[in-house]
């Protein structure tokens, strides 16, 4: 029976505080799932979201999908009432998807409390809409909502929800952890019971794991080690209160750890384009630290490790990066060591190889600075500038050389703040004097520096600054504390950059971070 990866961002995933999408970006995230090359895509609830009825409405014009099967989702007819009468049912046939997903409750407390109605009402329901819709030439999956705490408290009702369903006709009955309490081996243990009490084949079964004890992709995993054959989940794990299985990493687990080749070739590799472009759309900033697609899934900042990487990265990483279109990245940080320079310059496309005095030099050096306040781990290009400065061939270090700098910051009678910066440098044997206002002083500073290079380098008109940031350092109190800055820079050409500084005075710290900018932009120019 073919394995079914079925995603929910789109429903379940919509259900995430903080979260709305238009109808637009629902269409663009279908079509980034389905390059990811999910099975079925759900895409909301019909008939009761305005917006989820257009995006069905607009799927079957818009959407060319070469991999996924759309779902509508909904719920069976209410109690008492006819399937092929309930508006509610009727708006899922409207959607003209495919496939219906239909939630049933599963739980007898929920029959009689929620339902308010019989548990033979609620099995009467499930049947007649199931049987309503595929009479209708749909594909029917049947979400057990509650079914794991159902099934504990009463096992014979909740299997007989699940023989019911598959007896009138739906594709799989998914095993719903709705309150995301459950652990692996409850999971493992239920199922196992559920197709012995009833013979049910477990292919037959899917899962849908909802977050609550940070167990949805192991329980999801754990399913599947017992016999399922549908997993459920979302991109970057978003659904209702934590969340649902994050797709990306049940994938990965299943193909990469269970050799379960469960997306079309070439689509593993999408992975980390998917999650990103998706967490864009959904305004979230991605999760650095996410499992397989975080920009930290493959960071390594400890001297041991790098050691070990030196000579094989799979010492320390559990599957390669480019398997999921992640890259591998040395941090370098006071826990560097030479193995740690060595990678990460290698990375920057400096080769310390032969040189192992550098490397002795630069690992003291960043050892050093790091425990005065500096860390080099988010700023590549001031890292990059030291390791220059410390070869044996290094040109100078800087387009300038300073002479003194100066700022006032005035705040007027009309309640205006101006800032206004002199720099005295020396450029190319030239002694350049220039002035600059700014919104603040550190504007004014660059401004200036800027006005006193600008001649001699008209490159630089190219570079802005794009985020400057800056954090007042523990150990350290009130307007007497250590500051870190740490500078963006954009150029023209779409590259970006990041330099830091750190002083207990904040305008020289950031003197140093916009140095370090113009400098390392001005190299990376002439290259
Ligand atoms: C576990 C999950 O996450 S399932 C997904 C849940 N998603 C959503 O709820 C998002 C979309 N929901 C909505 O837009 C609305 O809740 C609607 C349109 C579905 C229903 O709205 P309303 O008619 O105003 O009802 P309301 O939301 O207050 O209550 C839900 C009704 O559905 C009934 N219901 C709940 N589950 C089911 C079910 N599986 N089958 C049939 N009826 C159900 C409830 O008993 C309740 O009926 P009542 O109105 O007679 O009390
Ligand atoms: C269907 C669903 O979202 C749940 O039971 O959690």
């Amino acid at each position: 029976m073919t394995f079914q990866v079925y995603d929910t961002t789109l429903r379940d995933g919509a259900q995430r505080e903080g979260v709305s999408y238009s109808v637009v970006d629902k269409l663009a995230v279908a079509r980034l799932l389905d390059e990811f090359g999910v099975g079925f895509i759900e895409g909301g609830w019909p008939g009761a979201v305005p917006k989820d009825t257009e995006f069905f409405d607009r799927a079957r014009t818009e959407l060319d999908l070469k991999h996924a099967v759309l779902v509508a989702f909904g719920a069976t007819r209410r109690a008492g009432a006819v399937a092929a009468d309930d508006p509610q049912v009727r708006g899922l046939l409207a959607a003209q998807t495919p496939a219906i997903a239909l939630v049933a409750k599963a739980d007898l407390r929920h029959v009689e409390r929620a339902l308010r109605t019989t548990a033979k009402e609620n099995l009467a329901m499930i049947h007649d809409t199931v049987t309503h819709l595929v009479a209708e030439g749909r594909r029917v999956f049947v979400d057990g909502e509650h079914f794991y705490d159902g099934y504990r408290h009463d096992p014979a009702y909740t299997a007989s929800v699940v023989e019911t369903a598959l007896a009138a006709g739906a594709e799989r009955f998914v095993l719903c952890d709705t309150n995301g309490g459950m652990l692996p081996s409850w999971v493992t243990a239920a199922i196992a019971d559920l197709t012995d009490r009833i013979g049910v084949a477990p292919e037959l079964l899917g899962m849908h794991a909802q977050n609550d004890t940070a167990c949805a992709v192991a329980n999801t995993i754990a399913a599947v080690e017992a016999g399922v054959r549908h997993v459920q989940g979302t991109a970057n794990g978003y659904g209702e209160r934590p969340g649902n299985a994050d797709i990306f990493a049940v994938v990965a687990n299943l193909q990469l750890k269970l050799g379960m080749p469960v997306l079309p070739e070439g689509c593993l590799e999408q992975m980390v384009r998917v999650s990103h472009a998706i967490a864009e759309i959904a305004n979230i900033a991605p999760d650095t630290h996410q499992a397989y697609a975080g920009a930290a899934a493959f960071a390594h900042k400890a001297g041991l490790h790098a050691s070990a990487i030196k000579v094989d990265p799979l010492l320390y990483n559990h599957v390669e990066p480019e398997v999921v279109g992640n890259d591998m990245r040395i941090l370098v940080t006071e826990m560097a060591g030479r193995a740690s320079i060595e990678l990460k310059s290698r990375e920057l496309g400096l080769d310390l190889a032969g040189h192992p005095e550098t490397l002795s030099r630069v690992t003291n050096r960043v050892k050093e600075l790091e425990a005065g306040g500096w860390s080099f781990e988010a700023a590549d290009a001031s890292f990059e500038l030291l390791v220059r400065s410390e070869l044996p061939d290094a040109a100078p270090a800087r387009p300038f050389t300073l002479e003194s700098y100066r700022v006032l910051v005035e705040h007027r009678e009309d309640g205006a703040v101006v800032s206004e910066a002199t720099v005295k440098i020396r450029v190319r044997g030239e002694r350049v004097i220039a002035t600059a206002e700014g919104n603040g002083p550190v504007n004014a500073l660059d401004e200036a520096l800027r006005a006193g290079l600008g001649r001699h380098y008209p490159e630089l008109r190219d570079f802005e600054l794009a985020d400057y940031k800056v954090r007042i350092l523990e150990g350290s109190h009130g307007t007497g504390a250590v500051t870190r800055v740490l500078v963006e820079t954009a150029d023209a050409r779409g590259g970006g950059w990041t330099t830091v500084g750190v002083h207990p005075n904040v305008v020289e710290a950031s003197w140093h971070a916009l140095v370090d900018a113009l400098t390392y932009g001005l190299n990376r120019a002439r290259v």
